[in-house]
């Protein structure tokens, strides 16, 4: 047996086939993250997390806790609750109850850009019980499309030569280690704002109004403009995410 002493954050892992781990739970996303990015990858991790992590991780489109971070966790792999460990089961008793999960690598990878991918849902999950409806009439979000748009439109003559096939890349999924920021921001109710309302976009010019009017017709091409990103399941973004894509929006 190796033992390696050290930052498993910092650290370069070996390869592993299972791990099995009592984490600092402040490690929790980055260390599921490091270990979704580690090639080749693993078979199974079980590992033993803060009950509203855990809870999130295995959250269903509807359920409360379901986020970000499920998502992309569950596009990378299967997750699965195996255990709940109460705070009792512990001297002296520490302030959060614990639960143990299965964490399972999909083989192979859906076929996607993670960072397209992560793109698409940080806007839907901005504020996930919004419309997509609205959420798309952003004046914020309708420019970062637009530039995008434009980017791959003066690309497009050596794009098309080489995206024939998006991958996900290992260093793609590494992107997300810090997605440690999920757990306290989305903790609580959303905070229903007038600010995106007034936000929405009242675009000057006409490239601007049409460039509007394509992204709502690509989401009722879908039936998604009256859907929410709290209901939307892994299948729905990887539908939606292809009609955008098809049209020529891109989210990285
Ligand atoms: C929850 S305790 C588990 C201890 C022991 N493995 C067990 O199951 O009883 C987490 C342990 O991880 C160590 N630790 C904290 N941050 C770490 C890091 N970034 N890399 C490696 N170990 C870390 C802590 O010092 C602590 O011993």
């Amino acid at each position: 047996m190796q033992v390696i002493q050290g930052d498993v954050l910092k650290c370069d892992l070996p390869y592993f086939d299972i791990c099995v781990a009592n984490i600092p739970y402040q490690i929790s996303s980055p260390l599921t993250f490091k270990l979704l990015s580690h090639r080749p990858i693993f078979r199974c991790a079980v590992i033993m997390f803060q009950r509203e992590f855990a809870m999130r991780l295995v959250a269903q489109p509807g359920d409360s806790l379901y986020c970000r971070l499920s998502v992309n966790v569950q596009l990378l792999s299967r997750v699965s609750h195996l255990l709940k460990v109460g705070r009792n089961n512990f001297r002296p008793p520490p302030k959060v109850d614990s639960s143990v999960v299965r964490i399972e690598p999909r083989k192979p990878l859906p076929p996607v850009s993670f960072k397209e991918w992560d793109g698409l849902v940080r806007i839907c999950f901005n504020r996930k019980n919004k419309t997509l409806g609205s959420i798309f009439k952003q004046k914020r979000v309708l420019e970062l499309l637009e530039k995008n748009y434009k980017t791959m439109q003066s690309l497009q003559l050596t794009q098309d030569a080489e995206m024939g096939e998006e991958k996900m890349s290992a260093d793609d999924v590494a992107l997300l280690a810090n997605m440690v920021e999920d757990l306290s921001m989305e903790t609580g109710d959303e905070k229903e704002d007038d600010e995106m309302e007034m936000d929405d976009a009242d675009m000057a010019g006409e490239g601007a109004a049409s460039f509007k009017e394509k992204i709502m017709g690509i989401l009722q091409q879908g039936d998604f403009a009256e859907k929410r990103g709290s209901k939307l399941s892994q299948v729905d973004f990887l539908y939606l995410l292809s009609l955008f894509n098809k049209d020529g929006i891109h989210f990285s």
